[in-house]
């Protein structure tokens, strides 16, 4: 029989080429071992739910009403739900065309555009579009139809930050396009320099690469600074002079754990440089509904924001996510409720606040033990989680591991995650899953195990870690 679309050798050469390393091979052999009955800690994926993060309650119930709005009608709803969760339901079932199980247009429910846009508003201080303004199934849609309408091809380049959230790799891969990688400073707290960026560029266009727009990811996955209003300018500066689009991945926004650098937006910084970068320097925003202290990571609800797009590209984008009919509907009930959140007053704002306070301080403490947990390790070194939800040590691998790692056939840091897992039980993800400078091995793990069980957890990792360097040092 002649070889078929779907066999192997006949596939796409870009989806072959995809790597996805958060779920790639620890993970699959953390599932395998927790299948042989081992107790695992699944700490290779910001997905605070799954470890045990519970829900804040508002959202849900809201939800819930305006997923079973029979519920409505009920005379006795007022006894199970709050009076601001009911009219908050009845608020998101009038913006619908017929309830959840109705598409919503394909930028996602105007009304809930518009809140995106009144919360952007009151962050940034200028006035947002809700026109401009796209909601999708998680950010990682977006990302990926945006990369996708920038690149036409190998010659295409887009800057990403090393180490980098894979999803960048994998989508630029999948859509054929070339990662020019720019790397961030371990010893500078992963600081960002602009002559990196200078000297990527340059590297790329020798090679007759067109670099076409840069990636930021702030607060950073895996690495968790936060970016200065002072590194903001320079990045705009530098994609007004090099002619690049800034793609701005902030989906961590509400995920800060210092005072010294606050969330500050791309777009807010932009808007403040006035023209003539103002005006020229196109941008597009990522936000989430699974980050931040709400978690919803399985609801898939986020959006896009475009800055300075010309209509007609605007169009463009309009009629590619039109191809998928409607974002899910529930999820954009989240995000208004996240952007559009209970005011002092509200029945429910109190309860909101509370948890919602109480998950910020947690994860911040987390943060802080976590840190300080790694750096009591032999040959371990780690920057503080400034932001986002992960602390990515640096694993000092003393050489006769490194041989033991090639002998066995493994990259460095897989070998060592591997023997991590096995002795241990933490799923973590090798820092090669992420990109790192030659010679350096670091791991991924995230600070969402729970707070009373850190202690142990960094116990066990620093009992495995100091074994193994005694193991391999000469
Ligand atoms: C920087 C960044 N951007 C986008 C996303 C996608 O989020 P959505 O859920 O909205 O699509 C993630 C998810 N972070 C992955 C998921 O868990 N661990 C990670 O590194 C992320 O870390």
């Amino acid at each position: 029989m002649p070889p078929k679309a779907l066999d192997y050798e006949q596939l796409n050469e870009n989806v072959k080429k995809v790597q996805y390393a958060v779920r790639g091979e620890l993970y699959l052999r953390a599932s395998e071992l927790q299948k042989e009955g081992k107790k695992i800690i699944f700490t290779n994926v910001g997905n605070p739910h799954a470890l045990g993060q519970k829900p804040l309650t508002f959202p849900r119930q809201v939800v819930a009403l305006c997923q079973a709005p029979f519920l409505l009608d009920d005379p006795n709803v007022g006894l199970i739900f709050p009076a601001d969760a009911i009219a908050k339901a009845k608020h998101y079932l009038s913006l619908t065309s017929g309830g959840l199980g109705a598409y919503s247009d394909s930028r996602g429910l105007p009304g809930v555009r518009k809140e995106v846009a009144e919360f952007i508003e009151r962050r940034d201080g200028y006035p947002s579009d809700p026109e401009l303004i796209f909601l999708t199934d998680g950010a990682s849609k977006g990302v990926m139809q945006i990369l996708n309408t920038i690149i036409r091809g190998a010659g295409d380049g887009v800057l990403v930050p090393v180490p980098q959230y894979p999803l960048y790799s994998a989508a630029i891969s999948l859509f054929g396009g070339s990662l020019v990688p720019y790397y961030l400073e371990e010893t500078a707290n992963w600081g960002l320099d602009v002559n990196n960026l200078r000297q990527s560029v340059a590297q790329a266009r020798s090679k007759g690469i067109t670099v076409r727009a840069m990636v930021i990811i702030n607060p950073g996955n895996p690495t968790g600074q936060c970016l200065s209003e002072a590194n903001l300018r320079e990045i705009l500066s530098f994609c007004f002079h090099e002619n690049l689009v800034l793609l701005g991945d902030e989906v961590y926004q509400q995920n800060i754990y210092q005072d010294e650098r606050p969330f500050i937006s791309s777009r807010k910084v932009l808007l403040d440089m006035g023209p003539p970068i103002s005006k020229e320097v196109q941008l597009v925003s990522f936000h989430t509904v699974s980050k931040g202290y709400w978690g919803e990571c399985g609801q898939r609800g986020g959006y896009f924001e475009m800055t300075n797009i010309p209509p007609k590209s605007v169009e463009e984008i309009y009629k590619v996510a039109s191809i998928s009919l409607s974002p899910n509907v529930p999820a954009q009930i989240f995000m208004g409720l996240m952007v559009n959140p209970l005011k002092p007053g509200d029945i429910s704002y109190e309860q909101y606040v509370r948890e919602s306070k109480g998950i910020l301080e947690s994860l911040r403490r987390r943060a802080r033990l976590m840190t300080d947990g790694f750096n009591s390790c032999r040959n371990v070194v780690c920057n503080f989680t400034e932001g986002a939800m992960y602390s990515f040590p640096q694993i000092r691998l003393p050489p006769r591991a490194i041989e033991a790692a090639k002998r066995a056939g493994k990259v460095p840091d897989v070998f060592y995650c591997l023997k991590l897992l096995e002795a241990t039980g933490i799923s973590t993800v090798p820092g090669s899953g992420f990109g790192q400078k030659e010679g350096l091995f670091h791991l991924r793990t995230t600070i969402l195990p729970a707070e009373e069980d850190m202690p142990e957890i960094m116990a066990s990792f620093k009992k495995f870690n100091d074994e193994f360097m005694e193991q391999y040092e000469d």
